[in-house]
């Protein structure tokens, strides 16, 4: 059943080898059921409920990439987003709570969805210039750096240069270094699963230090009543938070879609025109993980890079991403683990999401300084903004102002100018 279900034998595999790269994939990505609630409960957002809705939207977006797209991919609530979440559009912007948070992740979901289905978002792709999708995921990544920095204690604010060095002697500083260390040097010895390990390394040593509290392995699943059904959609019809709903939607589009492509281009699965055969199912399972992780308490869901583990060990179809999803809803049941990770041991996992999502720096066209320019603007802006959206828009404005002034005017597409026009006039008439 499951041979002719997923093709199997047509893909050249098996049901050990995929259930091999399912098991992969998720230690690969698992440290995702830990920080996310981390991160998102600094909004004031239950911790449980948001463990418990991290695990469901995860186990969705897997099971339909799985059982409708057929495709090794696996989906969880994706870091970058999360972090602009909380610290751009709830503690950056006085007035916005988490549940008008959540309706414009919501309201992005819904977008996604009806631009997956029509076919727009072919045409939104193509229109943003290359630099300034590589920039844009480079930058989520510095994003994810100086999070990783501050949360480690290794940086800290200062009144005389904005920012400096922490207390690097401090035990939980140091624990974080090791963790970074850690993680390193197992992904580079390609032990499967090193940032989990790396995490959970940092937590057994805090506690064997009595530096924080361990407070068990299992229980039932908690409740998720704190956060379900509690977006506030008014709220984020809201006209000043239109820009957060378009950075949700934009993001995770060229987040996912370039993910999907990159993945399944070094497990050989796109068709000999270098496409994803099934991209719109493959992108269906992203956008009704938003929707459904909005509802449930969590900020968007995208296609993870982690997947490539699962397909460098051989898993080729949906049956690796239906493996993916039962070990999310088994996880379900670590809730007392996942309370007992302090952030200090989350924050070597970010820096080394921070690596991965910095590799899009080496894309740019460095020989061309009217697309460096703007992409080091784009991407140097969202750390130093401590915002992604801040990114965005400096990149539009300055690749639009800099092709202007250059002369090269074919180079604009009516879509990065329109885009670029909106930004300006926000931070005209609404910064
Ligand atoms: N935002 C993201 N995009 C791709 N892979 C990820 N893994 C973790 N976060 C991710």
């Amino acid at each position: 059943m499951l041979e002719s279900f997923f093709k199997l034998k047509e893909h050249g595999t098996d049901v050990r080898t995929e259930v091999l790269a399912g098991f992969t994939t998720f230690l690969t990505m698992a440290y995702i059921i830990f920080v996310n609630p981390l991160i998102l409960s600094k909004t004031g957002m239950d911790f449980n409920a948001v463990f418990v809705a991290t695990c469901l939207a995860a186990a969705l977006g897997c099971a339909i990439m799985g059982l409708v797209a057929n495709y090794p991919m696996a989906l969880a609530p994706g870091m970058g987003l999360n972090a602009y979440f909380t610290y751009s559009v709830v503690l950056g912007s006085p007035g916005v709570t988490w549940q008008v948070a959540l309706g414009a992740v919501f309201l992005s979901g819904i977008i996604f969805l009806a631009v997956s289905l029509f076919k727009v978002r072919e045409a939104i792709v193509n229109a943003i210039p290359q630099s300034l999708k590589f920039a844009i995921s480079a930058g989520v990544g510095l994003f994810l750096g100086i999070i990783s920095l501050k949360s480690a204690g290794l940086i800290t604010g200062s009144p005389a240069t904005l920012v400096t060095l922490g207390d690097i002697h401090a035990p939980s500083t140091l624990l974080a270094i090791f963790g970074f260390f850690l993680i390193v040097a197992l992904e580079y010895r390609r032990v499967h699963g090193s940032i989990i390990i790396g995490i959970l390394a940092v937590t057994v040593l805090s506690v064997v230090l009595g530096l924080s509290e361990f407070k068990g392995v299992f229980s039932a699943p908690p409740s998720l009543a704190p956060t379900f059904m509690q977006m506030d959609l008014g709220g984020a019809l809201n006209v000043g938070l239109l820009g957060v709903v378009f950075v949700f939607f934009f993001v995770d589009l060229f987040d996912t879609t370039g993910t999907l492509v990159g993945v399944s281009h070094r497990a050989g699965l796109l068709d000999k025109d270098g496409k994803l055969p099934r991209l719109k199912r493959a992108l269906m399972a992203d956008s009704v993980a938003i929707v459904a992780g909005a509802a449930m308490g969590t900020s968007s869901t995208t296609a993870y890079v982690e997947s490539a583990a699962g397909t460098a060990v051989g898993g080729r179809t949906g049956l690796t991403a239906t493996v993916v999803a039962i070990l999310f809803l088994v996880a379900l049941f670590l809730a007392p683990l996942a309370n007992s990770i302090p952030p200090y041991a989350t924050a070597p996992a970010l820096c080394y999401v921070a690596v991965l999502m910095a590799r899009g720096l080496a894309e740019i066209a460095w020989d061309d300084l009217t697309e460096a320019a703007p992409a080091v603007v784009t991407a140097i802006a969202m750390p130093f903004t401590f915002s992604i959206a801040d990114g965005i828009a400096f990149g539009f404005i300055s690749f639009v102002v800099i092709k202007l002034l250059a002369g090269r005017f074919s180079d604009l597409r009516p879509a990065v100018v329109i885009i670029a026009a909106l930004w300006l006039m926000k931070f005209a008439f609404f910064h």
